[in-house]
């Protein structure tokens, strides 16, 4: 088996590369004829819905993931996932149907909830969103002001948008999509609060579509992605539903009003974890996306000369072009790797927590909240990097350059701002190192704050740079630590103390984050390398070297501060980082095919297989309406005028 064969036998590649009579992309129904950017917002907005029936008709066909599949599975989301690239530049309207409305329905209501709902969500009977944010609350849901009060008499709850800031605003599919919707709201029996619960609201009539009496609803408008969305607004007037429309698989509200709280307040945010886990395994998706088109097209580019005596190179030849790239796959690879892991990590929480062991929620959220932000930071920035690599034509939105980075950057923020979660992942690293000092054990991932043993000598191997992360996470944790004592003894709030620590607390996060992605793809790779063959194996070693020395190149101040790392070592590790750029350079076209994303995901004029980057920029270009015509009716009606000094 060839390399590319091997890298491509694993189960999600193999799923994309599936035989062609059930293939789904083969159905050309599915594709534009007329490029979505032409498209006027209204169009856009319909073409996307025209093209939604189609796909999920299909997928239901070839996957087969009606009731009694497990939706929830990771490798079936992402063949969904890859597959959507081909058909929608810029995400479904059903995206949040399947993201978050079944999730939230699979892990916030009872077994018989369950029943009920999860078949006709999974049919497509009913289609759904996940409504938590408001006008005036993304990040602080305990600020979140739309009210659900328990009404004993009738058995109902009435749900009400009390001001402007309570309306539910963001939502996908929430415009003029969906009809059903998981509404987080405030609980409140007989004047008690009881905190955030979820609640299963119909929206729209079954048969009309239209808005119930009560509920207001309509679309955000135009963003800088993600146009095809249908993100929206909503907000009740004193809106009833039954009593069994709350999820209650964790806290409960009986008949005669009587709340029977959970096992813990935090279950209502569990849909907010898994899609935290599964964002880092859309984000390597996004990363091989962009990284098979900027070296495939860097392979075909050819501009300038290296020695006067030769013709122009292939800028793939240029050692910064090189830099800029070989981290792209290394860094697909490395959050692929990572969210397989993570995915395991959050299979066996779920597990231990279905028979009530809790213990590991906090790791697991900590977790999920660095994962989330290091993969949506990076590979938006190196979306980005890819987009500048292609010079001019990147800009092109028939590159598909911009419109990656539109759904890389909007991951940023939505699921929990990448700030706010590294201050999450923040608090469980201040309190695990409070904890370490009591002598008290720590959870696996954070063991290593506690490492007292004296800065050792700075080696440049593997272990030596994961090594030296850990040091510099330690070193970050205990002085972000020691900052927030000695404001609190000179009589400084815990609160306000915490907040003037803050930039370094973020710092902290994300290194913790790093110490761990680099730790987790170096073992996780050295697991699987075993089974395969030797020039694979030797490949796959080189990405991660290359990974682990890329991140102690753009970290050295870090690293120079909390480990005994010198100068020649630094020397060193640049010179392996460039051994490295050209070891990989003959392999960068086979690994991104490796990838096996297939030209119609890709959807791009610069990554297409065979190369024929001129023909197709061409062929997009002929696409623009404008070129319809060859003279355009404002020139008569402006420029000619204009021109003759009559306008
Ligand atoms: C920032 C926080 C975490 C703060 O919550 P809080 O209750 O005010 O925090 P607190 O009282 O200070 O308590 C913190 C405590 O709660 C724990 N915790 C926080 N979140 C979780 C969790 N998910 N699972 C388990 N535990 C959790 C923390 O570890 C803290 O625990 P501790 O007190 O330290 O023991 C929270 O409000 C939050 O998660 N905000 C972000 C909102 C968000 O992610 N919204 C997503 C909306 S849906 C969306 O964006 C969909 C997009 C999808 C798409 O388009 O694809
Ligand atoms: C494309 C997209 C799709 C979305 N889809 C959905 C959806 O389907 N359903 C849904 O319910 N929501 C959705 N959202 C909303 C999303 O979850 C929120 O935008 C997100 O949680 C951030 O909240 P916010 O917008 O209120 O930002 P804010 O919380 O107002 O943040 C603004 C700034 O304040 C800072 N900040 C806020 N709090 C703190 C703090 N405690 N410490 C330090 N800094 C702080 C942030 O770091 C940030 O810089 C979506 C958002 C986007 C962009």
């Amino acid at each position: 088996m060839g390399l590319v064969d091997q890298l491509v036998n694993q189960p999600h590649y193999t799923l994309v590369n599936q035989p062609r009579e059930n293939d789904i992309l083969s159905h050309k129904e599915l594709f534009d004829s007329i490029p979505e950017e032409y498209l006027s917002h209204k169009e856009k907005y319909e073409n996307a819905i025209r093209k939604t029936v189609l796909y999920y008709r299909l997928m239901q066909k070839y996957q087969n993931y009606k009731e009694g599949s497990t939706i929830l599975d990771e490798t079936r989301a992402n063949y969904r996932n890859l597959v959507s690239f081909a058909v929608f530049k810029d995400y479904p309207p059903l995206m949040l149907h399947n993201g978050m409305f079944i999730p939230a329905i699979a892990g916030q209501g009872t077994p018989e909830q369950q029943k009920h709902w999860l078949k006709r969500a999974k049919n497509m009977e009913i289609l759904g969103t996940y409504a938590q944010t408001e006008l005036g609350h993304g990040t602080f849901i305990r600020g979140l002001e739309t009210t659900a009060e328990y009404d004993p008499s009738t058995e109902e709850f009435v749900l009400h948008s009390p001001t402007l800031t309570s309306y539910k605003w963001w939502p996908g599919g929430l415009g003029h999509t969906v009809n059903y919707c998981v509404v987080m709201a405030q609980l409140y029996i007989r004047g008690r609060h009881h905190g955030m619960q979820p609640f299963l609201v119909q929206l729209r009539d079954e048969a009309t579509h239209m808005p119930l009496p009560g509920v207001k609803l309509g679309e955000i408008g135009a963003k800088l992605g993600l146009s095809t969305v249908n993100n929206g607004f909503l907000a009740f007037e004193h809106h009833r539903i039954p009593r069994d429309r709350m999820l209650m698989k964790n806290a409960q509200v009986l008949k005669d009003g009587t709340f029977v709280a959970g096992p813990s307040s935090k279950l209502a945010y569990g849909t907010m974890i898994y899609v935290r886990v599964i964002i880092v395994n859309g984000m390597a998706n996004l990363m091989a996306k962009a990284a098979t088109i900027a070296v495939r097209y860097s392979a075909v580019r050819r501009q300038s000369q290296i020695k006067p005596s030769e013709p122009e190179c292939q800028i793939l030849d240029y050692v910064t072009q090189q830099h800029k790239l070989l981290i792209c796959i290394a860094t697909s690879l490395a959050f692929s790797t990572c969210a397989r892991w993570l995915w395991d990590v959050y299979t066996g929480v779920m597990g231990q927590m279905e028979s009530g062991n809790m213990d590991h929620l906090p790791e697991l959220h900590a977790l999920a909240c660095s994962l989330k932000v290091v993969s949506t930071m990076d590979v938006s920035g190196l979306v980005e990097r890819c987009r500048l690599a292609c010079g001019g034509h990147g800009f092109m939105h028939s590159s598909n350059l911009p419109y990656t980075y539109g759904l890389a950057t909007a991951a940023c923020t939505y699921e929990g701002e990448n700030t706010v979660l590294l201050l999450q992942t923040a608090r469980s690293l201040v309190k695990a190192w409070q904890k370490g000092s009591k002598g008290k054990p720590l959870s696996p991932t954070e063991a290593y704050l506690m490492d007292k043993s004296p800065v050792p000598k700075w080696e440049n191997t593997l272990d030596g740079i994961i090594a030296g992360f850990r040091r510099v996470s330690a070193g970050k944790v205990q002085d972000c630590v020691s900052k927030i004592d000695k404001l609190v003894k000179m009589g400084t709030s815990y609160e306000d103390a915490w907040n003037q620590t803050s930039v370094r607390l973020v710092a902290a996060s994300e290194a913790h984050s790093r110490a761990v992605i680099l730790a987790t793809f170096r073992s996780e790779v050295s697991r699987a390398a075993a089974a395969l063959s030797p020039p694979l194996s030797r490949v796959l070693h080189q990405l991660v070297h290359l990974y682990c020395v890329y991140w102690a190149l753009e970290r050295l101040g870090d690293l120079l501060l909390y480990t005994s790392i010198a100068e020649r070592d630094v020397q060193e590790l640049q010179q392996q980082y460039e051994d490295l750029l050209q070891k990989i350079r003959p392999n960068a076209v086979g690994l991104v095919d490796a990838f096996d994303l297939r030209d119609e995901i890709l959807n791009s004029t610069l990554g297409a297989y065979d190369g024929r980057v001129y023909e197709r920029l061409m062929e997009e270009a002929l696409k623009s309406p404008l070129n319809a015509e060859p003279v355009n009716q404002s020139f008569h009606q402006y420029l000619k005028p204009f021109m003759h000094g009559k306008l």
